[in-house]
């Protein structure tokens, strides 16, 4: 039987792009990261603005004062506001990992672009500008958090039009070229290392979060949610919705029938394995995003579905019931047995204005209905809608 259990191959990462493969995964870990980077991404903007514009009083001593110098402070003034119009995007919406990877970009673009221009106008100060360079792609790679494939892409196309615009200006020698290239080759490889490394460290980390916060949420014989997550607080943010936008919400309570009796007559591993193909049934048929299957007891489970009315929390228990007792559960090598469920419900109608607060009274309810089931005989299904005020039996 399939089980819907830990997604492993979703949290691949591509090493090559130094990111999740899965875009969901991806999105997530920036969610998860995006204050800390936020904050970070805004002090090094502010940083390399203020660097950016004092580096002014160059232009004046290279250039003189005179219209050119102005003209390069004023476009040195322009990055920076760039840089302050991307803090500014951030503070405004903090939960947008899309501002803040634009805001990097932008910043780092135009503040490449400008420098080209700088370059241009002042080949006295090469040698200067290309320790600049090289630094530039320091902050670039490592110090302003960006997406690592867009940091990669700006720094080494800048290098290369940084290398071409001296190459067409030639002001430098022979050796002072194979000396620049080589330096910017260098640059972009140990910023790429460094920059790569981190990427991946980081994503390596949060996927070992996400995997032993899945392990300590699973039951391992059966792959459902423990009841750890209901600890944690599974039905009351549920309940909590379905109060609040009035949508419905059921809960199924089931329980294999004269369990003890399969385990004295095939063994304990046998009754073990009724309970994981129990699960894996469980699991294969509800929603996977939506609905959650959690081990309740020994052979007790409980399904929590969202958006469910009795209806439709009765029509699934009736398939689950069906196609439980329909299968024989493999015991052992040709070996099979032939189990049956009971099934309890309790559901919160939609729109419904009196709908319990506290899910201790839909677990009850839906124990109070699974007990009558057994006292009706057993592989059958009852239910109840569940009200403050009214309590409606259906079956
Ligand atoms: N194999 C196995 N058995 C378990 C596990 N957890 C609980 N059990 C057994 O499940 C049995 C449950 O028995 P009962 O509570 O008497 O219920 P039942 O025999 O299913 O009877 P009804 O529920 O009334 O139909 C006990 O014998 C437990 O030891 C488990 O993880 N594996």
């Amino acid at each position: 039987m399939p089980h819907r259990d830990l997604p492993y191959p979703r949290l691949e990462i591509d090493r090559q792009r130094a990111e999740f493969a899965d875009a969901a995964v991806e999105d997530r870990f920036n969610r998860h990261h995006l204050p800390e980077r936020s904050a970070q991404l805004k002090v090094s903007l502010l940083f390399c603005a203020a660097f950016y514009v004092a580096f002014g009083a160059t232009d004046v001593a290279t250039l003189g004062p005179g219209p050119l110098a102005w003209t390069m402070i004023a476009l040195r003034v322009a990055v920076a506001l760039v840089a302050a119009g991307g803090c500014l995007a951030i503070m405004r919406r903090p939960e947008s990992v899309r501002v803040a990877v634009l805001a990097a970009c932008a910043v780092e673009v135009v503040g490449m672009a400008v420098f080209m221009v700088l370059c241009w106008y002042q080949p006295a100060a090469t040698a200067w500008n290309v320790m600049s360079q090289a630094l530039i792609l320091m902050a670039i790679y490592i110090n302003i958090p960006n997406r690592f494939v867009y940091a990669v892409w700006i720094a080494s196309g800048s290098s290369i039009v940084f290398c071409a615009m001296l190459l067409v200006q030639g002001y430098l020698k022979m050796d002072d070229q194979v000396a620049l290239v080589l330096l910017l080759i260098l640059g972009n490889a140990l910023g790429y290392i460094g920059a790569r490394r981190f990427n991946l460290a980081q994503r390596e980390e949060f996927r070992s979060a996400i995997q032993l916060q899945q392990l300590a949420d699973r039951d391992p014989l059966t792959g459902c949610f423990n009841r750890r997550v209901l600890q944690k607080g599974l039905l009351d943010a549920e309940l909590a919705r379905a109060r609040r936008y009035g949508t419905a919400l059921s809960v199924i309570l089931c329980d294999i029938d004269h369990f003890k009796r399969i385990n004295d007559t095939h063994g304990h591993a046998a009754g073990d394995h009724v309970l994981n193909e129990f699960g894996g049934l469980l699991l294969a048929m509800t929603r996977e995003t939506v609905d959650s299957v959690v081990r309740y007891g020994g052979e007790e489970f409980l399904i929590v579905l969202p958006e469910t009315d009795l209806d439709g929390a009765q029509a699934l228990a009736e398939r689950i019931r069906h196609a439980f007792c329909s299968i024989g559960c493999a015991v052992d090598l040709g070996k099979f047995v032939n189990a049956t469920a009971s099934f309890g419900i309790a559901a919160v109608p939609a729109l419904d204005p009196d709908a319990p607060d506290t899910p201790a009274v839909l677990v009850e309810t839906a124990d109070a209905q699974l007990y009558a089931a057994k006292r009706g005989g057993r592989n059958c299904v009852r239910g109840v809608t569940v009200t403050a005020s009214r309590m409606r039996s259906t079956a």
